[in-house]
């Protein structure tokens, strides 16, 4: 078996509200693998983003515990100094928005040169300079020259988010931290995107955590799935076992809720209510009883625990076992 890149365990990451710690990342353990591509699904609020930026240690002020194994170090009690050693060299980040990631008053080739002086101080002048061509050759750039000498403001959304992913990947992480990297793109530059997320890790075989919350994406993209709702991993597959055999009540209703070409648009599936504040979020019993109110009180475990349905596959709590969608009893009378 393919040892393990990272190993998260047990990860909780509180913030404070006033005068209390709410957890937003609750109890997590996950792990990658070199060149495997996990997925965090989940609806906005639901702690992907407080999770990356936990393993990235970029919750200045937040309280974080567990552990966050990776290359022999625990991340989660790393000093800034030494968590800046490895972000950037062994540890490569594509964000959202890459107007906010670059610098406006550098320009690009400046910025991928910068971040190989960081990690590479003894490569020469002339070196990083053809690395920088190298670099955004390997995203798709075509006027590499041309493009090296502008600022961030003279690109395009996609050429932005290319620039990102070369100064993310000119170190040649061995882990990759993409939070919803396409979300502000169209969509054909998503598709060229995720197209180099993917060369990428072929090339580099990087393990890459890759957060969003568009299933399309996951289902291009991911090898393995892990569904967040309210800080928790929900369920956690591979990619075809959570397509074809979904479990978890929220994982079906994310899916469900999807349009596909084979579903007119009247039937699409809408999960009542929204994710509760960090604040509000109920900490007791199963945290997504509440938007299943039509299930029963007894199908949910006091102590929601994580049950292995089969190698790899875990769906947390026992109400995946009674779940029905409604307008569908009959189906599940019929079932029973
Ligand atoms: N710095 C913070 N201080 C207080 N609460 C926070 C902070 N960052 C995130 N939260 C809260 O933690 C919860 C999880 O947020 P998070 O951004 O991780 O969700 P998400 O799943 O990534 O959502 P999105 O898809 O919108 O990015 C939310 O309730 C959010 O309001």
């Amino acid at each position: 078996m393919q040892n393990e890149l990272l190993t998260i365990q047990h990860l909780t990451t509180s913030f404070k509200i006033e005068d209390h710690y709410y957890a937003a990342v609750d109890e997590v353990s996950l792990s990658v693998k070199p060149n495997e591509v996990v997925a965090i699904v989940g609806e906005s609020g639901s702690g992907k983003s407080a999770l990356a930026f936990s393993i990235m240690g970029l919750h200045a002020r937040a309280k974080s515990e567990g552990s966050i194994a990776f290359e022999g170090y625990n991340l989660n009690s790393l000093g800034p100094n030494e968590l800046n050693k490895l972000r950037g060299k062994h540890i490569g980040m594509i964000f959202q928005d890459p107007l906010s990631a670059l610098n406006p008053l550098m320009t690009v080739g400046d910025q991928i040169q910068e971040a190989l002086i960081l990690h590479q101080p003894n490569m020469s002048k002339k070196e990083r300079k053809r690395k920088v061509i190298e670099l955004l050759n390997s995203v798709g750039i075509l006027q590499p020259d041309v493009i090296a000498s502008s600022y961030p403001h003279e690109l395009s959304g996609g050429m932005r988010q290319r620039i990102v992913i070369s100064i993310a990947i000119a170190n040649e992480p061995k882990l990759l931290i993409a939070d919803e990297p396409t979300t502000a793109l169209d969509a054909t530059i998503q598709l060229q995107i995720l197209d180099l997320i993917r060369k990428l890790k072929d090339d580099i075989g990087a393990g890459i955590i890759l957060i969003t919350h568009d299933i399309g994406v996951v289902a291009e993209m991911a090898d393995r799935v892990a569904v967040m709702y309210g800080g928790q991993i929900v369920e956690i597959a591979d990619i075809h076992t959570l397509l074809s055999d979904p479990r978890h009540p929220y994982t079906r209703s994310l899916l469900r809720s999807i349009p596909s070409a084979d579903t007119p648009k009247t039937k699409l599936y809408s999960i009542q209510g929204v994710v509760p504040s960090l604040k509000h979020l109920p900490r007791q019993g199963c945290r997504f009883r509440f938007r299943i109110p039509w299930i029963g009180e007894s199908s949910h475990e006091e102590n929601p625990q994580m049950h292995e349905l089969s190698p790899g596959h875990f769906v947390r709590c026992t109400c995946y076992q009674n779940f029905w969608f409604p307008g569908e009893e009959d189906i599940q009378n019929g079932a029973s």
